[in-house]
């Protein structure tokens, strides 16, 4: 991939989903540094939003800072959009997410929204997802044995020291997968004892990515 300005892509992405918001209604925000500029979008039109739910709570300071209200996402009924950022995308607009450690509540706001745009540079568009080390939220006590039940699995589980999620758990980054089915890999990994989540948005991928190389922003839709 030829050199460009991976900020200026990431700014340029997370602009380009603020026509996705609707006025008067809670927008579902993600986590990182990509949604930390959609963020900052977002409070030039504060004034037309009803809030927004927040995926961590680094985003929910950021949110709070610009003044811009976050509710109880048990209180949401009906959350239209969630915008979030990637570690990688492929085709099919499948993620691995998590490199923030913020996958589970991601995963959560995901679930309950209508729409789920994803906001990126384009190196994050993969072929297939693997590369990057698959992030997978344990309960601290379990972490051992999750660990030896991944390599059964073929993966290369790595212990990511000094990082407590926001949920007080730890997270395993798992190496040398490529993941050919990831739906498949997703169920998996959640079955195994005293994993939270893992961060393959497979069953649940992305319905927009907006992808942006630092001039202009590619729009792919999920074909259903
Ligand atoms: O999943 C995430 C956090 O848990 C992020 O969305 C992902 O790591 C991308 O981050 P960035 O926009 O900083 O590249």
């Amino acid at each position: 991939m030829t050199k460009f300005d991976q900020d200026r892509a990431k700014k340029l992405a997370a602009e380009a989903a603020l026509p996705y918001v609707e006025a008067d209604t809670i927008v579902g925000v993600g986590t990182g540094s990509t949604v930390n500029y959609f963020i900052d979008a977002l409070a030039t039109i504060k004034h037309q939003i009803a809030g927004a739910v927040s995926s961590s709570e680094a985003s929910t300071e950021r949110l709070k800072q610009h003044g811009i209200p976050v509710y109880d996402l048990n209180g949401v009924a009906d959350l239209a959009i969630y915008v979030d950022g990637a570690d990688e995308i492929n085709g099919q607009l499948e993620m691995i997410k998590g490199g923030g450690a913020a996958l589970t509540r991601e995963k959560i706001v995901a679930a309950v929204a209508n729409k789920v745009i994803c906001i990126a540079d384009v190196s994050k568009q993969v072929d297939v997802l693997g590369q990057f080390p698959l992030p997978v939220e344990v309960i601290p006590m379990a972490r051992s044995y999750v660990a030896r039940e991944i390599v059964k699995l073929g993966g290369d589980p790595a212990y990511r020291e000094g990082v407590v999620t926001d949920n007080g758990n730890v997270i395993l980054d798992v190496y040398s997968l490529h993941i050919e089915k990831p739906v498949e890999l997703e169920s998996k990994l959640n079955q195994i004892t005293g994993v939270v989540t893992n961060g393959l948005f497979a069953a649940r991928p992305a319905d927009i990515a907006l992808l942006s190389d630092g001039s202009q922003v590619f729009t792919l839709e999920r074909r259903k």
